[in-house]
């Protein structure tokens, strides 16, 4: 099994540049990176057509330059719009400018988009005959606020385009660290330099960067820089999954209980029950705060249903608080009960409203590394007492404080959950589609976050494995056709079991697991 792919912030980024430029020239580099892309564009980009590059006023554009006149020698149909004055390029875009016109690139110099919006609206050309794609070096890592003036506009008209859009680094106006984006070109697909960007897969850097490849320019690592967040893959927790030795039995697999289900609310706990049954946890007990629990589950009469307070807290690995729960004064004393000084074996999963009644907790449970807290942005913003823009601006930073303040594994849900640890460890999970934007899904994730919980898995891992097969499974069902519109909740439990099943025969299979 391959090794987690690093995710680098900006800063990291620009020291592994910084450690490159002490040992050869930067426009070496950037000669690096425009070649990467030459490569990529000539297998990705359709033929047949001319390739518009589209060059900024930073080394982004270099890099558009460097790659447009590889291709262009290479006999390949290319355009480059310049949307900068050439004599005021950095030295290595200058440079890669300078090249372009010797190699009789055919170029355009248009008007510098300006930084606040003129009068009039900034209009592009008319795009060239026969374009077949668009290359985007408008703007890198180098961006440093959201994108102003004209530059929004060229931003639109570029994305109106009836084209594929390959971006170079990073979709020009992307945030690469927080995935932040007002206005952004909308790619196809997008090679960035170096190594990846936590930006390409949080917030809405999904929708921008289209598929995400990465060259890592054969640039090592320079001593002082490590990665401090890794993309959520297999490799970050398949050692850490449930062995099923054949001498077991069902009290090998944990005891699970999920809380939750005040009156009118009988499903949530359920389909997280359901969920965790199908990640094999042993016995999955569902206590119910609503006066008349269902007497049993039809779809699944394995699963044991009572009143919350039938629950042997005592006997249970694993406590999922919240799905259906409420904030009434049957869900308060299961929070008390998480205060210090009250013994527990059981690790627990918090989520929905066991989250809000935690941000309204005067003094917070006693959480540790092995409980998991899983909020959706606005759960998130209350747990912090701030508010859900200031959440999504920063994501991880988000994720980091929530696990900080509450001692507890967090998993701030969205378009590329972000998963942080207490120790500081942060990872953001690749896998899921905007199918899993609907009710339900939370519960489910709960639950299987607490059937691995209940059988053994530490936090960190349970929760990394949760969010991938949770995201795996929705992808398989939208590539079976269920979705992306009207998949429901439900329906994920099976999915993950199969993708579940797939990664143990792959790790079985895999020598090093
Ligand atoms: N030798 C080199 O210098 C290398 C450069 N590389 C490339 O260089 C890029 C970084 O280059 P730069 O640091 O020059 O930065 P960029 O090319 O990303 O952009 C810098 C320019 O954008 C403008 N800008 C910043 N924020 C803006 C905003 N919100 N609205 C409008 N304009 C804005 C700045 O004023 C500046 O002119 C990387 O992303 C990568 O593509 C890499 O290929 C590695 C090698
Ligand atoms: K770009």
């Amino acid at each position: 099994m391959d090794t987690p792919t690093p995710l680098y912030l900006t800063r990291q980024i620009r020291a592994i540049e910084a450690a490159a430029f002490q040992r050869e020239p930067s426009y070496a580099v950037m000669t690096r990176a425009g070649r990467a892309a030459a490569r990529w564009l000539d297998g990705v980009a359709p033929g047949g057509g001319t390739l518009l590059f589209v060059a900024g006023p930073g080394n982004n554009g270099g890099d558009a330059l460097v790659a447009a006149t590889m291709l262009h020698r290479a006999g390949r149909a290319v355009r480059v719009w310049l949307l900068a004055p050439p004599e005021r390029l950095p030295a290595d875009a200058s440079q890669a400018w300078h090249d372009a016109c010797v190699a009789k690139v055919p170029t355009d110099i248009l008007p510098p988009p300006a930084p606040a919006a003129g009068m009039a609206p900034y209009v592009l050309p008319a795009f060239p005959p026969r374009m077949s794609a668009i290359v985007d070096g408008l703007l890198g890592i180098g961006l440093s606020r959201a994108v102003e003036g004209d530059l929004v506009t060229v931003i639109e008209q570029l994305n109106h385009a009836p084209v594929p859009r390959f971006a170079l680094d990073i979709p020009s106006g992307l945030q690469a660290d927080t995935g932040v984006a007002q206005q952004a070109i909308r790619a196809t697909a997008t090679l960035t330099f170096i190594g990846a960007k936590p930006g390409l897969y949080t917030g809405q850097g999904r929708d921008f960067a289209g598929t995400v490849s990465t060259d890592d320019l054969g640039l090592p690592l320079p001593d002082g820089v490590t990665a401090e967040i890794m993309l959520n893959e297999p490799a970050c927790f398949a050692h850490a999954l449930p062995a099923r030795l054949h001498a077991s039995h069902k009290g090998s697999f944990g005891n699970l209980a999920i809380i939750g289900g005040d009156a009118g609310m009988c499903g949530a706990p359920l389909l997280g029950a359901r969920a965790a049954l199908r990640l094999g946890a042993g016995r999955v007990h569902v206590g119910f705060l609503n006066d008349a629990p269902p007497a049993f589950d039809v779809q699944h009469p394995e699963l044991m249903l009572r009143a919350a307070s039938q629950i042997d807290r005592a006997a249970m690995d694993a406590i999922v608080l919240g799905p259906g729960m409420g904030q009434g004064t049957r869900a308060q004393p299961w929070l008390d009960l998480l205060n210090a000084g009250t013994p527990r074996t059981a690790r627990h999963v918090l989520d929905a409203d066991a989250l809000n009644l935690l941000a309204q907790a005067r003094t917070p449970p006693h959480l540790n590394e092995q409980d998991v807290l899983t909020p959706h942005p606005l759960e998130a913003a209350r747990l912090l007492s701030g508010n859900i823009a200031m959440v999504q601006t920063d994501r991880l930073a988000a994720a980091r404080a929530l696990s900080k303040r509450y001692g507890a594994v967090s998993v701030l849900k969205g378009s590329g959950t972000v998963v942080a640890a207490p120790d500081g460890r942060l990872a953001i999970n690749p896998t899921g589609n905007a199918a899993l934007a609907t009710a339900g899904t939370g519960d489910v994730l709960a639950g299987m976050t607490g059937a691995l919980l209940a059988q053994g898995m530490p936090g960190w891992e349970a929760a990394l494995a949760a969010v991938w097969l949770h995201g795996a499974a929705a992808d398989r069902l939208v590539a079976q056709g269920a979705g992306m519109a009207g998949l429901a909740a439900g329906d994920l439990a099976c999915a993950a079991r199969a993708v579940y099943r797939e990664l143990v025969e792959l790790m079985q299979g895999s020598p090093g697991l």
